[in-house]
């Protein structure tokens, strides 16, 4: 089979693309995995279906699949390369306004275009914050409440073979645990990859965050993000639910900036930056989050998709 594809990212956060809006593309596990392998595939955090919207009011279906096959109901860089690809393949109109149907809901996107009328950059409305403990979901219980008398999971310690790590968990649409580091001499020198210079550009993320990706605490698994908070920004590394560490996540920074609010490390709007680049999120009065980032286009072409990949 053949699969015409455009590869697109947000801040190095990639997805494989492909129009299935006559719902004809059905990949398997494998051949998703194969499609995002960076040696025997194109290369990618995931694959992005774009499908028909079957709520009413929405532009067409966002279908995000995890490199390893999964399916997330949420993927914030995804959903902006998502506008981008339904405006620049021309599958809506340019009017500047479009609605992404997720699997957490519909997304309403403001995005701006070059003078070649091609997607730059977007405006999404993220949703409002999941914090209740069993919706974000987490078996962990709850240790503090919002100013608006939501329970939710407040700096709350969880073991591992490194030791506590304090996470405050946030669903975005899709599971996240945020822990925010203050001191990174207590950590043991075997998470980093220089233990002279312990700091988050030097943590190594995928023991640590595939340990708490599978943690018990977490029964749909999550998302982790280690995060710092600077004077001017803050610096998050994610490892990703069914992908590993990426580049940069938004549903992520989203959760992470909830959480940098919700805990009182920082305001309610923030850049947060990531090792892609910078998102802009703002947590508004009207209890929703805004992200605000980039989409750009890698490349393009036609692949042929083996039945059975091996890799
Ligand atoms: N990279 C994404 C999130 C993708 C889904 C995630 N791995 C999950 O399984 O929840 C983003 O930009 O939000």
């Amino acid at each position: 089979m053949e699969l015409e594809f455009v590869k697109l990212h947000g801040l190095g956060n990639d997805f494989v693309f492909a129009n299935d809006l006559d719902e004809s593309i059905d990949l398997t596990k494998d051949q998703v995995a194969w499609l995002c392998d960076r040696h025997f595939g194109i290369g990618g955090d995931g694959v992005i279906l774009v499908r028909p919207a079957k709520a009413e009011g929405c532009d067409a279906y966002m279908h995000y699949i995890n490199s390893d096959g999964t399916l997330a109901q949420m993927c914030g860089n995804g959903v902006r390369c998502f506008a981008k690809y339904l405006v620049d393949e021309g599958i809506v109109e340019a009017t500047g306004h479009l609605v992404a149907e997720t699997l957490a809901g519909p997304r309403s996107i403001d995005y701006a275009v070059d003078e070649s009328g091609k997607l730059v950059e977007a405006t999404v409305m993220m949703g409002e914050p999941i914090l209740t403990p069993a919706s974000v979901p987490t078996n962990l219980s709850a240790t503090a409440t919002t100013g608006f008398g939501v329970d939710f999971v407040k700096d709350c310690a969880v073991d591992s073979p490194w030791g506590p790590f304090v996470f405050t968990c946030v669903s975005m649409g899709n599971p996240h645990a945020v822990t925010f580091i203050e001191d990174f001499s207590t950590l043991p020198d075997e998470l980093f990859s220089d233990p002279a210079d312990k700091r988050l550009e030097t943590l190594v993320l995928d023991k640590i965050g595939a340990f708490f990706e599978s943690h018990a605490a977490f029964p749909q698994k999550t998302n982790v993000e280690f995060a710092v908070v600077g004077p001017d920004a803050i610096a998050m590394r994610v490892f990703e639910r069914g992908c590993g560490e990426t580049l940069a996540c938004g549903t992520g920074a989203c959760a992470t900036s909830v959480a940098a609010c919700l805990t009182g490390r920082a305001g309610c709007e923030n850049d947060v930056a990531l090792r892609g680049g910078v998102l802009h999120i703002r947590w508004d009065d009207d209890a929703k989050v805004y992200m605000t980032g980039t989409a750009t286009e890698a490349f393009r072409g036609i692949v042929a998709l083996p039945d059975q990949p091996r890799r």
